[in-house]
């Protein structure tokens, strides 16, 4: 686990004074050859006669994690809200372009929109458990899916608890209200009830930016491992997470993805002078 003192490292050799203190590198590894889960291709995505995202195409390929960095506004939460059509529920707005979650367009007419987000679970900026039990938090999805058996809900409930790594400090209190655990575990909680539908691709909008950073290194630690089984597309302000939980980097500023690669690359040798600029702490 990681810990204030000795900062969670994942890749290294990166240009920034802020960055340089991780250490041990892991190369850019081979994630682009591998399948790719979600392809976007030349979105445009309007809130009525305003263009947030410009034209944006990016590849996410399976079991990696893919970060979202750029300075406030530049559309990283629209385009993540693209992923799983939860852009949908703000009235005036359009998207263009196509979105592949496999092979299947996800905007064409006859998407079942429910069962889309359960195959893309989302996780928010802000821990939102619902006033009810840790074990009703988890088994609301399947419930709602139509799991009505209490040891097929108990089983999803400690599998879904134990990938979010929170079974062993809730186990014995499932019964107890969600709202009593501590922001972090909150956090954890909402990821578990993503978790619980079984997704494939796990949306997470600046998850740790409400946490102090030991919850905030449990998180991480968190995406890490969740990654062998999940595909993640992670926003976040934060360059130093980024670099430590993320193989593919995409840089966005004004509605615009000015480049994107693996990691590794986007830090030490941007290609983009603005990429430069931004992950030098130059503006943003
Ligand atoms: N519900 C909305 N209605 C109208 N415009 C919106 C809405 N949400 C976002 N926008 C606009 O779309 C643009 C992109 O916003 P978005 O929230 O995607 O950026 P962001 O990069 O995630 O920002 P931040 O880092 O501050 O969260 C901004 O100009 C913003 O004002």
């Amino acid at each position: 686990m990681m810990t204030e003192a000795s900062p969670p490292a994942r890749n290294t050799r990166l240009v920034t004074p802020r960055l340089n203190t991780v250490a041990d590198m892991r190369p850019a590894d081979d994630f682009l050859e591998r399948p790719q889960k979600v392809v976007a291709t030349n979105v445009n995505f309007y809130y009525g006669s305003h263009q947030a995202l410009h034209d944006i195409s990016l590849r996410m390929p399976q079991n990696c994690v893919t970060a979202l960095i750029g300075p406030s506004g530049c559309g990283k939460s629209t385009f993540l809200r693209c992923l799983n059509r939860m852009n949908d529920m703000i009235e005036g707005t359009r998207v263009e372009g196509t979105i592949l979650l496999e092979d299947i367009d996800i905007y064409r007419p006859r998407t079942d929109v429910v069962e889309l987000r359960k195959r893309v679970g989302m996780v928010f900026q802000k821990s939102n458990p619902f006033p009810k039990s840790i074990y009703e938090n988890v088994a609301y999805g399947p419930r709602v899916a139509g799991v009505k058996q209490r040891s097929i809900l108990d089983g999803i409930v400690e599998q879904s608890l134990r990938r979010s790594a929170l079974w062993e400090e809730v186990s014995d209190r499932l019964d107890q209200s969600a709202l009593r655990l501590s922001g972090g575990q909150q956090q954890r909680l909402c990821i578990a009830r993503a978790l619980a539908t079984d997704p494939d691709v796990l949306l997470m909008d600046e998850p740790a930016s409400a946490l102090d950073p030991k919850s905030t290194a449990r998180i991480e630690d968190l995406i890490f491992e969740l990654k062998d089984t999940y595909t993640i597309v992670i926003v976040t302000h934060n360059m130093q997470q980024a670099a430590r939980v993320s193989d593919q980097t995409a840089f966005f500023y004004e509605g615009r993805l000015v480049e994107a690669g693996a990691t590794t690359d986007l830090f030490t040798k941007p290609r983009q002078k603005q990429t430069e600029e931004y992950i030098t702490g130059r503006f943003g």
